[in-house]
């Protein structure tokens, strides 16, 4: 395991935002650490990188012991935490330049990591006028200049346009795919989480509700379809006479379990084929809480 944490806990004053954390994240993932907002996904974070303190549980990294190897494994990790430290007054490359300096790597690595995060054509720009998305492209090509084999970032698509969210989701199915790192990425959003990630946690304040391979959630978390129809109930109770199941009827829409885009596509044909008209077919996620519900209740 690249991470492996112990029964980790921590305490802001009286209230405890960490509550026995047992993670375990494998070499070459992308973990993707999942919660709603306040969940502890920070602090967890910061207890990683050694930012906080705690004497309660255990962190391991690279097989060895945080507290007693914190330089040999801190060496080892690139982090984005928050907003990425980028000075807006220098372009792209100098921003890479003086961190390149400060570790003394050579030049020809910020070329690399520039065409690595799609910033070549950038690079002479100042950094000040970035996008947003482009500003956290540079602060992940800044954490990786010193070659970490972990890298660990915050919510790093928060605040993203869809381009952007894309761009920062592709370059870390890269850095694992073909750069062999390590990703530990946090996240509220599931149907992010569920576009790249390998392994999953999810936390709920302060507690892993969840740990397993993108498999064993995509099994707790089944998609569905969602039909919009012209005479619901009669459409509905069609579709079961044809033995298919249907979950739940509202208003304006009827939903049945999503099994393949084919099977789909059959139902909107054996529906029209029927004279249900229908307005609107398509494949919809679960959201967080619904997916929190179905753990909770099945534990
Ligand atoms: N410095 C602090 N002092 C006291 N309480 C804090 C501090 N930092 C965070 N907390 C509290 O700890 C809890 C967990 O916060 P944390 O930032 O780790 O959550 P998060 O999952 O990262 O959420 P977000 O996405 O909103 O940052 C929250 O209730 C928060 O209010």
């Amino acid at each position: 395991m690249v991470i492996d944490t112990q029964g980790l806990s921590f305490n802001f004053g009286n209230q405890q935002v960490v509550k026995s954390l047992s993670l375990q994240v494998p070499e070459g993932s992308i973990y993707g650490f999942l919660g709603p907002n306040g969940a502890g996904k920070t602090t967890t974070i910061k207890l990683l990188l050694n930012l906080l303190k705690t004497d309660l549980g255990s962190i391991r990294i690279f097989d060895k012991d945080l507290q007693s190897n914190r330089i040999d494994i801190l060496s080892q990790i690139g982090a984005l935490i928050e907003q990425p430290a980028i000075y807006g007054h220098l372009t792209g490359k100098e921003n890479l330049m003086n961190r390149a300096l400060l570790l003394q790597v050579p030049e020809s690595r910020v070329n690399e990591m520039l065409a690595l995060v799609h910033l070549k054509d950038a690079a002479n720009k100042k950094a000040g006028k970035y996008s947003l998305g482009m500003k956290q492209r540079l602060g992940i090509a800044l954490a990786l200049l010193s070659d970490p084999k972990l890298l660990i970032l915050d919510e790093p698509t928060n605040g993203l346009d869809p381009n952007g969210i894309i761009e920062v989701r592709e370059l870390l199915i890269r850095l694992v795919t073909q750069y062999k790192k390590t990703v530990f990425v946090s996240s509220h959003l599931l149907a992010e989480v569920e576009r790249m990630a390998t392994h999953v946690g999810i936390i709920d304040k302060g507690e892993l509700l969840f740990q397993g391979s993108i498999k064993d959630l995509e099994a707790i978390s089944q998609p569905q379809i969602q039909i919009e129809v012209a005479n619901i109930v009669d459409a509905a109770n069609f579709l079961k006479k044809q033995g298919l199941t249907v979950n739940d009827i509202s208003d304006d829409h009827l939903t049945m379990p999503f099994v393949s885009k084919i099977q789909m596509g059959e139902i909107n044909s054996l529906l029209n084929r029927n004279n249900f008209q229908v307005f609107a077919i398509q494949k919809v996620q679960k959201d967080l809480e619904k997916l929190f519900l179905d753990i909770t209740q099945k534990a």
